[in-house]
């Protein structure tokens, strides 16, 4: 097949049919975490690099505007946002601190921390995932290929069957959009 429209479209439908077979109860489970953290007033903490920065911001400004059904703001937060904070941590720590510095100042025992990063190694994720233990964070990995690194800190990895970023990402948002409903069906 040489059409590239096609190509791009049936892998989206490959990665997908195989996340409807495998994935149901683990993306379950980890909208299970986000509806219990958010009964019990902590927040929801989002993360990643470059398209899965995009994720977690998009993400988190569904729970503090809304998603579909008219409810009260929730507290979704993501730690790319705010490039003071960015650039002074990249700047004096490195680039591989600037989510786990966050983590220390904002995160409170039992708020949800979701990392996202297709390969499951980016160090600035997983270093904000081990400092997130400390404090006592639940712990969800959006992730691809063999869930990498991350594996060894989720509480739940949702490891998308692929090896291909952008349909890796695809399925990411897909995620983050059925937890949101899961999520307004169960707080409006
Ligand atoms: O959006 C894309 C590719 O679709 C890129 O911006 C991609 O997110 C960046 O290369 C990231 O740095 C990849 O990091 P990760 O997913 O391995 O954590
Ligand atoms: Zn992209």
């Amino acid at each position: 097949m040489n059409n590239t429209i096609q190509k791009e479209f049936l892998g989206h439908l490959e990665t997908i049919q195989k996340v409807i077979e495998t994935m149901e109860e683990p993306l379950q489970k980890a909208a299970n975490l986000a509806v219990e953290t958010l009964k019990n007033g902590n927040k929801v903490i989002l993360f990643g690099n470059g398209g899965s920065a995009a994720d977690a911001q998009h993400i988190a400004a569904e729970l503090t505007g809304r998603y579909k059904t008219e409810r009260r703001g929730l507290p979704g937060l993501a730690l790319t946002t705010d490039t003071s904070a960015l650039t002074a941590i990249g700047n004096d720590y490195g680039y591989d601190r600037v989510f786990d510095r966050q983590v220390e100042s904002l995160a409170q025992k039992g708020d949800l921390l979701i990392g996202i990063s297709t390969s499951g190694n980016s160090k600035n994720v997983i270093n904000a995932f081990k400092v997130g233990q400390e404090i006592g964070c639940k712990i969800v990995g959006f992730s691809g290929r063999d869930g990498g690194a991350m594996n060894e800190y989720c509480d739940i990895n949702l490891v998308v069957p692929s090896n291909d970023t952008p349909r890796i990402q695809e399925m990411h948002i897909l995620f983050g959009h059925t937890i949101c409903q899961i999520i307004d069906n169960e707080l409006s």
